[in-house]
């Protein structure tokens, strides 16, 4: 079991490049299913476990992958089967986003249930609701749900009864396939949708208003292989610019796009941070004292709830009573256990969670909950007194790209140390080896 050591103190200083969107790629990926003819090549691709995940998904079916120098390229020409494993669907959720691509081109899709995870429930129910109103037949059993539809999916017009990210982005692959128009209203809004549509167009899909409330597909009969370039991570440069405010530090976080962290530089700026963009990304600046400010999550372009941890993290040290509310999952604050483990004063009513600044924060033994909270505690772990030891390391390898050697770089004293393997003849396990991240 991997663990990260980090002494915090340090100031950081220079540049960190940031990666192309987890959030973005994985979606793209299970769209390549969709080209007949043809290879897409898909550029900026993250050298993250998610990644990997998806892949071997794909591989699953009987469509060729190949993925280096961050760069995928995807041959789907011919697909061996239209199900989807347990063992891979467990790994990660987002798999399940293959269902919408394979229906649409087989008529046939079986996949694992992804069930809940630490920070919600997460129901499919809107992503079901999508194809049903496209003909499919949904069937649940064993663990795994069956959609399916004699000849083409019909094209329909679909209403979310939440923005979801990945059932507005399941339905509009499905739909570039369909017969007709389909419309998705209340439709999710992310830049990762947009970076969606964008490739399926290039694959000769016709998706028009991704990025406003109101999608429209109009189905086509085939799908080919394109080049796309991956938009980049907005969460990994969001979750640097608090490594920047939160050790009193400058950083230029290069790629950041600001028109996609509007709420989260809006909030560093009311809290006293300096935010500098320009065409090649977001300087941040951190000198004085932070201010207060009151946080509510919310669909884009609202917080994203993918920063809340860390936004939380850097709310405890700044001076005064802050508010973070939660409204996108029921159970997103798992990480506030682990914070007052470090000396953090919050109390959580329901979905808000009150957090009384000027924290000290100390040192201790902490668990990654989940992704965003293991990225948090990194950050808690740089302003603390004293040495913070990290667990449930795979947690964070799933969406950042070798944070611990990225944050060395920029100055703080980070580690990554990796359980040695066990030799039969020395018993002694728990030995632990302290190396560069290996991430
Ligand atoms: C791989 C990926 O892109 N993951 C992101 C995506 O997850 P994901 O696409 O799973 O998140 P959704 O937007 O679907 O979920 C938002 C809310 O809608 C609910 N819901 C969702 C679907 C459904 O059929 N029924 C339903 O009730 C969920 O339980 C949740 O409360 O968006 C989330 C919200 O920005 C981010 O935190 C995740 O990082
Ligand atoms: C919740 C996240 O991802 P996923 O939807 O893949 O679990 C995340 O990226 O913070």
């Amino acid at each position: 079991m991997s663990k990260i050591i980090v002494r915090g103190g340090r100031k950081l200083a220079g540049k960190v490049k940031i990666n192309g969107a987890k959030n973005a790629v994985l979606p793209i990926i299970a769209a390549s299913i969709l080209g007949s003819e043809g290879e897409s090549v898909i550029h900026d691709a993250p050298p993250l476990d998610d990644v990997l995940v998806i892949n071997k998904v794909l591989e699953s079916l009987g469509v060729g992958v190949e993925y280096s120098n961050q760069t995928i390229r995807v041959r789907a020409g011919e697909i061996v089967t239209c199900e989807a494993s347990y063992d891979l669907v467990r790994k990660m959720r987002a798999s399940f986003l293959v269902m919408g691509p394979l229906l649409a081109r087989l008529g046939l899709a079986r996949i694992s249930l992804p069930g809940g995870c630490a920070i919600g429930t997460r129901p499919i129910d809107q992503h079901l609701k999508g194809f049903e109103a496209m003909g499919a037949a949904i069937e649940l059993g064993q663990g795994y749900i069956e959609a399916k539809v004699k000849g083409r999916l019909k094209g329909a017009k679909v209403y979310l009864d939440v923005a979801s990210v990945g059932a507005t982005e399941n339905i509009m692959m499905a739909a570039t396939l369909a017969e007709g128009t389909t419309i998705i209203e209340n439709a999710a809004k992310e830049p990762e949708i947009v970076d969606l549509a964008n490739y399926l167009n290039a694959m000769g899909a016709v998706v028009r208003g991704a990025g406003t409330g109101v999608i429209r597909i109009e189905g086509v009969e085939k799908l080919r292989g394109a080049v796309h370039t991956v938009i980049p991570d907005r969460i990994e440069a969001g979750t640097y610019m608090i490594a920047a405010a939160i050790t009193g530090s400058e950083l230029y976080v290069e790629n950041a796009i600001g028109d996609h962290l509007r709420p989260v530089i809006s909030k560093m700026q009311e809290m006293g941070v300096t935010v500098e963009e320009d065409e090649n990304g977001i300087l941040v600046r951190s000198t004085g004292p932070l201010r207060a400010v009151d946080v509510k999550t919310l669909p884009y372009p609202g917080f994203p709830t993918d920063m809340q941890s860390q936004m939380m993290a850097l709310l405890m040290v700044a001076d005064g009573t802050s508010l973070v509310t939660e409204t996108v999952f029921e159970n997103r604050f798992m990480h506030v256990e682990e914070f007052m483990n470090m000396n953090a004063q919050i109390k959580v009513d329901g979905r808000t969670a009150f957090i009384s600044g000027n924290s000290k924060l100390q040192g201790a033994k902490v668990c990654a909950t989940d992704l965003r909270a293991g990225a948090a505690l990194i950050l808690a772990a740089l302003a603390a007194d004293g040495e913070t030891e990290i667990t449930g390391v795979h947690h964070i390898d799933r969406g950042y790209v070798d944070i611990t050697d990225a944050l060395r770089a920029l100055g703080a004293d980070i580690q990554r140390v990796v359980p040695q393997p066990v030799e039969e003849e020395e018993p002694e396990i728990g030995f632990f080896n302290i190396q560069p991240s290996l991430a």
